[in-house]
């Protein structure tokens, strides 16, 4: 049986001839949660396009839990079973966080449709389960606009998690957060990893010794090499291609 949660085979992408990615292979286990990091360019953002089908390979197979998601659009992708969170949160500022996570709880229907019908009980239950996960229960009847950055990021993650995911892709979830939200945002990753396969891109490396098992270095589109954070940190490829940023603190 494959174990898989996603794959990708040879996976090139091109932009007018430069290789964003270039013979990309990289895979992860079901249940795992992977952090992936990288220079400026090395390919990080393209990589996360890819999987979700917002590009498309030039040329390899990106496999998720086993199926070529060629012929999928991009929502077609997100429908299987990958949701993906934008460094940028992206959240209803003029409703609550309760109302944000029921309408996610309830992602066959609109938004409009769910602000103007009742939540159903178990949506509803979901969602205050959701608050207590993401640490906003004394918040989740106050405008989200007047959340902390740390707590919008914390909300739109769980929204994410509302759709129940099988795959979460969470992209520089902590850039710009104070030290305490950084902990708290590694804290709630940490504890959805129980239950979910996450694929985490990030620069801010005390945040990544926070919550790393398994680390993927990325250059120029290819994979540099893969261990733990010590073993990626002692690797002179890794200190050579960090050379001038701050990895190494
Ligand atoms: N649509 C595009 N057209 C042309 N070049 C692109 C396009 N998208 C990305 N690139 C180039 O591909 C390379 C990889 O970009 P990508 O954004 O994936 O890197 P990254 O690792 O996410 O970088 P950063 O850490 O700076 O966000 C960069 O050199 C970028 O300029």
């Amino acid at each position: 049986m494959n174990n898989k949660i996603l794959e990708t085979e040879n996976v090139t992408v091109s932009f007018d001839g430069f290789k964003a990615l270039n013979n990309l292979n990289f895979n992860m286990d079901v249940g795992e949660l992977r952090v992936v990091i990288g220079p400026n360019g090395a390919g990080k953002t393209t990589f996360l396009d890819v999987i979700t089908g917002k590009v498309k390979p030039t040329e390899g197979r990106v496999l998720f839990k086993g199926r070529n998601v060629k012929a999928f659009s991009e929502y077609q992708i997100a429908r299987l079973g990958i949701g993906r969170k934008f460094q940028t949160p992206r959240i209803y500022l003029n409703l609550t966080p309760r109302e944000n996570l029921e309408i996610a709880c309830n992602h066959n229907k609109n938004a409009l449709f769910t602000l103007f019908s009742r939540p159903s009980s178990a949506e509803h239950s979901k969602a205050i389960a959701l608050l207590e996960t993401i640490g906003l229960t004394a918040k989740s009847d106050i405008l989200a606009g007047l959340l902390s950055h740390g707590e919008k990021q914390r909300l739109e993650i769980g929204m994410l998690v509302a759709q129940s995911p099988d795959l979460l892709l969470v992209d520089e979830p902590v850039a710009g957060l104070t030290d305490e939200e950084t902990e708290n945002i590694g804290n709630l990753l940490l504890a959805l990893a129980q239950s979910h396969s996450i694929l985490v891109i990030e620069h801010d490396m005390e945040f990544v010794r926070q919550i790393a098992r398994k680390v993927t270095v990325l250059h120029e589109g290819s994979v540099l090499c893969e261990g733990s954070i010590e073993e990626v940190q002692n690797d002179p490829r890794v200190i050579e291609v960090y050379l001038g940023q701050q990895l190494v603190s």
